[in-house]
């Protein structure tokens, strides 16, 4: 178990094409958070053995666009411990994007990631 504050769990993943919703190749914004609810669970399951139930989100902040063909990382944080209840901080970044102006299937490793989400949260989960 590794319930301290400041905790975190990352998770890493391909955005497929099939995902693309808006002009742009841009991804809806609930993709994200699905990825939040994800990463939340292993969270909880290594903080405290058990997948844990989402109760809501204080904030949710879409700073930058999120596009299909984008490798993305969300990471969740421990950072409030209650008695069932878990505070945890999310961000989501963009790590690697399509360059279609050099071909197709081109693409290149970003010099720094960008953060397109962030939100935060609770998680709840059974009494010890
Ligand atoms: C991470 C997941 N594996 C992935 C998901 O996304 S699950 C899908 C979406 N979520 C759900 O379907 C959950 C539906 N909601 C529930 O089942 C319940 O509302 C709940 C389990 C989340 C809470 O219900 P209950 O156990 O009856 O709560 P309480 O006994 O009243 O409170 C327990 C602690 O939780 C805090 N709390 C309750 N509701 C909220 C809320 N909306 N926002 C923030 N905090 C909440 C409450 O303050 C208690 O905290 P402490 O134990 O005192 O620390």
């Amino acid at each position: 178990m590794s319930l301290v504050e400041g905790f975190s769990v990352t998770h890493r993943r391909y955005v497929p094409y099939s995902h693309a919703h808006y002009g742009g190749n841009l991804v809806d914004g609930a993709y994200g958070l699905g990825m939040f609810g994800d990463v939340a669970t292993e969270l909880c399951i290594r903080t405290d053995g058990d997948e844990g139930l989402f109760a809501g989100y204080d904030s949710v902040q879409f700073v930058a666009p999120l596009r299909a063909g984008d490798v993305v990382e969300a990471t969740a944080t421990l950072t409030r411990i209650g008695t069932r209840s878990r505070g945890v901080s999310f961000e989501l970044r963009v790590v690697c994007r399509a360059t279609p102006d050099k071909g197709a299937s081109a693409a290149e490793v970003l010099s720094e990631p960008i953060v397109a989400t962030r939100a935060t949260g609770t998680v709840v989960v059974p009494q010890a």
